[in-house]
Formats: C-alpha cells, sequence, structure tokens
C-alpha cells in the first residue's frame, strides 16, 4: 500500500497529487465510481458485477413467480428499479445497472424479440434480407422504452450519491449476431456468410444499429445514467480483418456520437475473449475498456497505455474459497494500479455463485486501501 502511494507520488509530483486532493474535496458530491471512471483520484477501489441482478439471488429468482417473463420484469418500471437495487441492497456495490437488455430496445426499431426462460433471446422474424434492413426504423426511445427513463430516474433517486447508475446498450456488431442469427449462437455463421457474401448489407444493418443505439445511450444518460457501458460481447469471435471491418468501425460510431453530447459521461467496452483485441477496444474512443480474465491486468495496462480499465477476476473465483477470493481479488487491484480501475469481473456473475461469496468479493474489494 505504501509502496503504491510513493509510486503516485513518484508519477504525479506532491503538488499534482495536491491538487488531486484538492478535486476530490470539491467533486464530493460525485458518487466514488463515477469519480474513480473519470480518472480522478480515489481512496479505494470501485466495485459492481456484470449481471449482478438477476438469477443468483434468491429474491430475484422468488419475482419470477409473480411475473414470469423476462420482458415484464425488465419492462415494467416498478419491477426493473426494485430488481436493479438488489445488489445494491445485498452488497452494496458501488455501482448499480439499469436492470434489462441489449434487445430492449428492439421492438422500437422494428424488430421484435422474446426471451425464453430456457433458450434465451429469440428474434420472432431474422433480419436476413435487404428489405427486413430496410423496413427498420429509427426509434423513439421515449415511446419505445418509457419504461428505461422511468427506472433510470427512480434508481438516481434511490441511491443519491451513494452508487453510481451505469446505463447500457449493445454494440452493433453483438446486437447484429442477435437480429441474423435469430437468437444466441455458438458459431455466428450466418452473420459471417452475410459478410462475406454481401458485405454491403451487413454494413447497412450495423449503421442502422449504430444510429438507433447511439440515440438510445444519449436517451439513457439524459434519463439519469452516469456511466455507459457498450456490451459488444460476441466480437471476439471475428478474425481481425472482419472486426476491422464490422465492429471497430461502428463502436467508433456509437462513440463519437454519444461524445459529441455527452463529452463527460466515462463510456466503457466490454468484449468476451478479447485478448487479441485490446488495442483495437482502447482505439474506439471510450474511456474504460472492460477487460476479460484470460489477460493479465498488468499486460492490459502496458498494452492500452493511458486508457481507463474494468475488471477483471474471473466469476469462476467466487465460487471459491474467501482466502482465494482475497488472494486473486487482490492481484488484479495490485496488477491495475490505482489509476482509473473500475473492479468487476472479467464477465458475468455464474449464476451458481453463492450470495455470501459476491458479498464477501464486494467486501473485500470495498475494504482495500490505495
Ligand atoms: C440470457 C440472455 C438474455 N439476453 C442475452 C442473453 C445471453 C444469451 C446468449 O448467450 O446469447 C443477451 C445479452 N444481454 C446482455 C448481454 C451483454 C452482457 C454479456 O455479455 O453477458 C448479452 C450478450 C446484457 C444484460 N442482460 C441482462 C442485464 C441486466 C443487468 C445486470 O444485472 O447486469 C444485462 C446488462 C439481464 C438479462 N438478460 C437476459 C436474462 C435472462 C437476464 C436476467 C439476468 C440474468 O442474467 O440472470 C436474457
Amino acid at each position: 500500500m505504501l509502496a503504491l502511494t510513493t509510486a503516485v507520488l513518484a508519477l504525479h509530483g506532491p503538488r499534482v497529487y495536491m491538487r488531486g486532493r484538492a478535486s476530490v474535496a470539491m467533486a464530493a458530491e460525485d458518487p466514488l465510481l463515477l469519480r474513480a471512471a473519470r480518472g480522478e483520484p480515489v481512496h479505494r477501489p470501485p466495485v459492481w458485477m456484470m449481471r449482478q441482478a438477476g438469477r443468483h439471488m434468491k429474491v430475484y429468482r422468488d419475482l419470477i413467480d409473480k411475473y414470469p417473463t423476462f420482458r415484464e420484469r425488465s419492462e415494467i418500471a416498478e419491477v426493473s428499479t426494485q430488481i436493479s437495487l438488489q445488489p445494491w441492497e445485498a452488497y452494496k456495490t458501488d455501482g448499480v445497472i439499469l436492470f434489462s437488455d441489449i434487445l430492449t430496445p428492439l421492438p422500437g426499431m422494428g424488430v421484435d424479440f422474446d426471451i425464453l426462460e430456457k433458450a434465451g433471446p429469440k428474434i420472432r422474424t431474422p433480419v436476413r434480407t435487404a428489405a427486413a434492413v430496410d423496413a427498420m426504423n429509427l426509434m423513439d426511445p421515449d415511446e419505445a422504452c418509457p419504461f428505461v427513463r422511468q427506472t433510470l430516474g427512480d434508481l438516481r433517486r434511490a441511491v443519491g450519491s451513494e452508487a453510481t447508475v451505469l446505463g447500457f446498450i449493445g454494440a452493433p456488431y453483438t446486437m447484429a449476431t442477435y437480429c441474423v442469427e435469430g437468437g444466441s449462437s455458438s458459431s455466428y455463421l450466418e452473420i459471417k456468410k452475410m459478410g462475406l457474401n454481401d458485405p454491403q448489407l451487413l454494413h447497412k444493418l450495423l449503421t442502422k444499429l449504430a444510429d438507433n443505439l447511439a440515440e438510445y445511450a444519449c436517451f439513457q444518460i439524459d434519463s439519469g445514467a452516469q456511466v455507459l457501458q457498450m456490451f459488444d460481447s460476441w466480437a471476439g469471435n471475428l478474425s481481425p480483418i472482419d472486426y476491422d471491418a464490422f465492429a471497430h468501425p461502428y463502436q467508433r460510431m456509437v462513440v463519437s456520437k454519444v461524445k459529441a453530447r455527452y463529452p463527460e459521461v466515462p463510456f466503457i467496452t466490454y468484449i468476451a475473449k478479447s485478448a487479441a483485441l485490446l488495442e483495437r477496444m482502447a482505439a474506439n474512443g471510450g474511456d474504460i475498456v472492460s477487460v476479460d480474465w484470460t489477460v493479465h491486468m498488468a499486460d492490459a495496462r502496458r498494452r492500452m497505455g493511458n486508457i481507463g480499465v474494468q475488471g477483471n477476476l474471473d466469476p469462476a473465483v467466487l465460487l471459491a474459497d474467501e482466502a482465494v477470493i482475497v488472494e486473486r481479488t487482490h492481484d488484479v487491484l495490485r496488477q491495475a494500479g490505482g489509476k482509473q480501475h473500475v473492479m468487476n469481473l472479467g464477465h458475468g456473475i455464474e449464476p451458481s455463485t453463492p450470495e455470501e461469496k459476491a458479498k464477501f468479493f464486494v467486501e473485500t474489494v470495498k475494504a482495500y486501501r490505495y
């Protein structure tokens, strides 16, 4: 800890460090995660867990009897607010993420979907032709997702300055995988075929999605989201050539549209299995790269230079003994260093995670001092 403080002093010099402390005092109103995400000095790392609201919590599973479909649970504002707050009430995470899904805005664009309890997302009519892409419209988020505005506002009022409220979107490529495949996939062959045989059609779909998703992200910020996370979860499945053609430019398009309107709102990008893509992710115009657990955080820092990081504990560690959780958590925190790091898992929490282990992980991070 002392070594780290010395390192911070060596890096910034005492004068700048003092100025940093003064700015902390001035920004005392803003919650910790938001300050850390902006790169301001903080006394400890903030922590939340991807997919923290949901199946691993008994209070959530109990609600399924009353609201049997995911769309009810995420599209009735009172229910979505209640679920979003469950992990905050149980663990006092520093981040509270809107309980919703990346597919939620699709009906507003003219693409309808269901979420089946076992099989997951299902697009009613997959988007595979020029006519289907042309039929997609520019969404009006207030008309399509009024419950999102309501929930984000209610969440801000509920947590005040004790936590940071996060909004999120899917990135165009990952959204396109659902539109084209019609649901989850392990090989992504339909969208790959489209990209290889009719790239112009895929570009057209991605452009439409980018316009809509940027609009939807801005709507979430306007509704109260203080940090925005973009999930390009399945872009790690692309070859670099295809990533550069179909994922990267559309991430950039979304980021630049959002940044043009909300330059001060921290923007996080997540991709699963992204070890080969870190440098590319860091160049999409966002502020923070959410790193999965297949990379040493210290390597991620070295490779990406001056950009914030989020992550990257293997979610499986939350199934281990407490001593292992402490050891692995501290290891990530040390590697990430004290600057612009949001502690998180490397992907969503496993549904089989015992709640007391999730709580222990959050407490372990909150007890750490820079
Ligand atoms: C199962 C599933 C859904 N939607 C989706 C899946 C994955 C299926 C696949 O592998 O292809 C698609 C999806 N939804 C989300 C992502 C990005 C995050 C990721 O990579 O996991 C992805 C890829 C965000 C989300 N999806 C959800 C959140 C909620 C907020 C949170 O707590 O993080 C987010 C950010 C919630 C969600 N979304 C869904 C359910 C059943 C739930 C409930 C919570 C739970 O997982 O137990 C439906």
